[in-house]
């Protein structure tokens, strides 16, 4: 079973936070977009053109239910992961933390967007609307939340860390 779950959306850094905080706590990282990439043979962005977003979904959500069996270590899920009901069923037990970015710092981690096929065309309005409607999904599932905005990925990959051993209880709980 997994150690800990990253949620949040793009940009948040969960892919980034995830490397850091598996190389803290000594374990591995498992990245489900890098395993549906994988297991595809082509990249996200080549899935959503050639198959579809619902195609996407649906292999999405094997994929998350595997990794949170199988993998030991860090898990760090694709931004729109928790729209699967049985995904978010699936997380109740686990230590789900939840990396929360405002617009603007999204905006600028993601640049152009490029590999994320839901920011084409618009990046900061596809951004901040995402951010609406998914925040109450996040903080649903949440066990822990933890600010990313103005702070280093290596910074907030130390509060997990921090919060998981029991040294900063303060954060440590908020699931809502
Ligand atoms: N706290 C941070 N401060 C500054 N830059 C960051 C921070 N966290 C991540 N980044 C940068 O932002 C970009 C996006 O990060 P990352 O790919 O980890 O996000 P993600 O949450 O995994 O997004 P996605 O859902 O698209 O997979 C990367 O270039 C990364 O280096
Ligand atoms: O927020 C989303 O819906 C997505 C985030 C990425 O991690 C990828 O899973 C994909 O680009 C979709
Ligand atoms: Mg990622």
């Amino acid at each position: 079973m997994a150690a800990v779950v990253l949620v949040g959306p793009m940009g948040a850094g969960k892919s980034t936070v995830g490397a850091l905080l598996a190389s803290r706590l000594g374990v591995a990282l498992r990245d489900t977009d890098a395993d549906i990439a994988a297991a595809a043979g082509k990249s996200v962005q080549d899935i959503f053109v050639d198959e579809g977003e619902e195609h996407f979904r649906t292999v999405e959500a094997s994929a998350v239910a595997a990794a949170l069996v199988e993998h030991e270590g860090v898990v760090s899920l694709g931004g729109g992961a928790v729209l699967a009901e049985q995904t978010r069923a699936l997380l109740e037990g686990h230590t789900v933390v939840y990396l929360r970015v405002g617009v603007a710092d999204a905006v600028k981690r993601v640049g152009l967007g490029s590999g994320r096929p839901l920011l084409l065309g618009n990046v900061r309005g596809r951004i901040k609307a995402l951010l609406e409607e998914r925040a109450p999904i996040y903080e649903s599932v949440a066990t822990l939340i933890v600010d990313t905005d103005d702070r280093a990925a290596a910074d907030v990959a130390d509060e997990i860390a921090a919060a998981l051993s029991g040294q900063n209880p303060a954060t440590a709980g908020n699931r809502n």
